[in-house]
């Protein structure tokens, strides 16, 4: 019998009214009775699931990490290694990714090149009230420590502290924030974080993104050269002027820069291809609600596909019809639009994970509860057209791309350009998707995308994807064994839906892109990246439904690390704690990889095994080795899990 405590307020909430009839009482202890009943037969049904998946040896491995910290590249990783012949032949297929890659890298180019009072300010989040009083001009920028939240190392904490949660609630999953709408992806250049305005020697741009942090107003340079007569307002950065009604009018250049004017009016062809590539990309989807009534969301497929039709008819609007929308499209890659499981009718924007925009097999879903999508490759269906077919079919945008080579090479090797871009902090060739300095060859009309195009490529994933293989024979593998990995979209509130589903997971891969200490979340400028990534493993470690999995650490990014600590920027500027410590790459990866470790060590329920490797996952040399490692050990442990049933 149950005894109701007086204080508890569940057991208040959960105590029997307190007039019941006896009639009322049995009625309420059957309906209680058949819920414990239930319970305990969706637990065994688990278990019974569990050990039948260990009895197939099937094996299932959870990839999880920030947004753009590798995860999709690691699978990626797994594809090539060991479905070789899948992932070749499905290589074709990333050349329309690559492409929007290169368009977005040309418009942000032209972006940067406005005049400023034409450029949008495209940060849509307003700042915080606790950001506003760190920026306030009563309160300067602080110097910019990162507040890690090491164990045992308070005195991390500075004054920024207000501007980050201390730490997320132990055994939870990670804090689910508002989802980060479309407009947030901007590729916006007014961080909010306090760090946006400090400034290494090296030029490098402190706390935020690729993009430039600092107020292109206030350069004055830029400002000289640009008159302020110009008339703000929403022009595509291909327009060769304001002025004009056509861009290939002739007119007065107005920047001072016939050169950029030419090269901007021979890029216009571009929107073209943008539009293009949008709706091949993004096709009428049956995940699409059709209830969403005649308000077309900003950002959402609707509008995303409406942009894309009205520059294909050459709409008067252009880019300016809405330009965050568009943006947007070329900053996530491929987005659907379908509706939260867990959150109703909130809409979620998505890269529709797998086949369809590839045009192999279906995306399904395998249980009502538990999502999830066959991803391209691995099993490949029948009905794929081989990709010499795809080769040989007329791809408009890369004849379009193959036309316009010569100015974009002329444009990414201007020096005047490189200087405007240095002195606006745009670090292009750090940023995800980046293949300006293979324009030549990845314009080129037969162009196939190479194993390293492929996982350099970005592709922004959102929902979860599982990705079912065997070993290819030709790997030299055994086969037999039915590997499962699955790929959630990082972005804040999407990991936080997500890995309450995976606590039966064999193991976890999880990324720390190390090489983000100074830089901020796309979704959140607000948040430091490395901090993020610190957060969400302390929350992943001390998680109790994952306290069985064992935990693989890829502190990735280290070649860009590698590349950044040489270029003079300061670790110590952004992690206090780490003092006097040299800024070599040897010594910062040592000593994130045992801040990692110690936050494992101390917030583990249980013991587990654990290991931690420094990569860099694009390089595809050294992560064959690495992986390597981890399917060894998984094997492994699950053979003795197996055996332990
Ligand atoms: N230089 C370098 N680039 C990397 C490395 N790992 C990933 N990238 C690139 O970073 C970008 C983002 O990687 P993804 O694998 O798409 O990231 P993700 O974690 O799947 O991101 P979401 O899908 O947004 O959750 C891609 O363009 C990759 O090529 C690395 O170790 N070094
Ligand atoms: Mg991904």
């Amino acid at each position: 019998m149950h005894r109701y405590n007086n204080d508890d307020p569940l057991d208040v909430a959960l105590r029997p009214p307190p007039n019941e009839s006896p009639e009322e009482a049995a009625l309420r202890e059957a309906r209680e009775e058949e819920a414990r009943r239930v319970s305990a037969q969706i637990d065994a049904e688990i278990k019974a699931e569990r050990q039948a998946r260990r009895k197939k040896r099937i094996v299932r491995l959870l990839l999880l990490g920030q947004s753009e910290s590798g995860k999709s590249t690691t699978l990626r990783q797994f594809q090539r290694l060991y479905t070789p012949t899948a992932f070749r032949e499905e290589r074709i297929q990333w050349r329309a990714v690559i492409q929007l890659n290169i368009v977005r890298s040309i418009r942000t180019i032209l972006h940067a090149l406005e005049p400023p009072t034409h450029r949008r300010r495209t940060t849509s989040a307003a700042p915080s009230a606790s950001m506003l009083a760190l920026a306030g001009p009563s309160s300067p920028p602080p110097v910019p420590a990162l507040p890690l939240p090491i164990p045992g190392t308070t005195a991390d904490i500075t004054d920024q502290g207000a501007a980050y949660p201390s730490s997320y609630p132990s055994g939870s999953a990670y804090p689910g924030g508002a989802y980060a709408s479309a407009s947030n992806y901007a590729s916006g250049s007014n961080s909010h974080y306090p760090n946006a305005h400090a400034r290494d020697a090296s030029g490098y741009a402190s706390g935020d993104d690729y993009y430039a942090a600092s107020d292109p107003e206030s350069d004055p340079e830029l400002s000289s050269r640009y008159p302020s007569s110009i008339s703000p307002g929403g022009r595509s950065p291909y327009a060769a002027s304001s002025f004009s009604s056509s861009p290939y009018s002739q007119h007065q250049a107005p920047n001072g820069n016939p050169a950029w004017d030419a090269l901007r009016a021979a890029l216009l062809p571009l929107r073209h291809v943008e539009a293009l590539l949008i709706a091949r990309l993004v096709p009428p989807s049956e995940d699409e609600p059709t209830r969403l009534g005649s308000g077309v969301v900003p950002g959402s497929i609707p509008a995303l596909r409406a942009d894309a039709q009205s520059l294909q008819e050459g709409s008067a609007n252009g880019w300016s019809g809405s330009p965050t929308a568009l943006a947007d499209v070329v900053g996530l890659g491929l987005v659907g639009l379908r509706e939260s499981p867990r959150h109703g009718h909130e809409q979620e924007i998505f890269v529709r994970p797998g086949n369809r925009w590839m045009g192999g097999g279906h995306a399904k879903s395998k249980s009502p509860t538990r999502p999830s999508f066959s991803l391209l490759g691995g099993r490949h269906s029948g009905s794929t057209r081989n990709s010499n077919d795809r080769e040989k079919e007329r791809d408009e945008a890369q004849e379009t791309l193959h036309a316009c080579a010569h100015a974009m090479i002329a444009l990414w090797a201007d020096p005047g350009v490189r200087e405007v871009l240095k002195r606006r902090k745009i670090r292009l060739e750090e940023g995800p998707g980046f293949f300006l300095n293979d324009l030549e060859r990845v314009t080129g009309p037969h162009y196939l995308p190479t194993d390293d195009d492929v996982l350099r490529a970005r592709l922004k994933t959102v929902g979860v994807a599982e990705y079912t293989f065997e070993m290819e024979v030709s790997t030299g593998r055994e086969t037999g064994t039915e590997w499962r990995i699955i790929d959630v979209g990082g972005s804040r509130s999407q990991v936080a839906t997500w890995v309450p589903f995976f606590d039966d997971v064999d193991a976890i891969i999880f990324l720390a892109p190390i090489a983000g200490f100074d830089q901020v979340l796309a979704e959140d400028r607000t948040v430091n990246r490395l901090e993020d990534s610190v957060l969400l493993w302390k929350a992943v470690c001390s998680n109790k439904l994952l306290a069985g999995v064992d935990l693989v650490l890829f502190l990735n990014k280290c070649d860009i690390l590698e590349r950044k600590l040489k270029a003079g920027v300061k670790l110590v500027r952004y992690v206090r704690s780490y003092a006097e410590r040299e800024n070599t790459f040897e010594a910062v990866s040592q000593y994130l990889r045992s801040k990692f470790s110690a936050i494992h060590r101390e917030y583990s329920p249980n013991p587990r095994k654990f290991y931690a490797f420094c990569t860099s996952v694009t390089d595809t040399t050294t992560t064959g080795g690495i992986i390597a490692s981890v399917r060894d050990m998984v094997v492994r442990q699950h053979l003795k899990q197996s055996k332990l049933l």
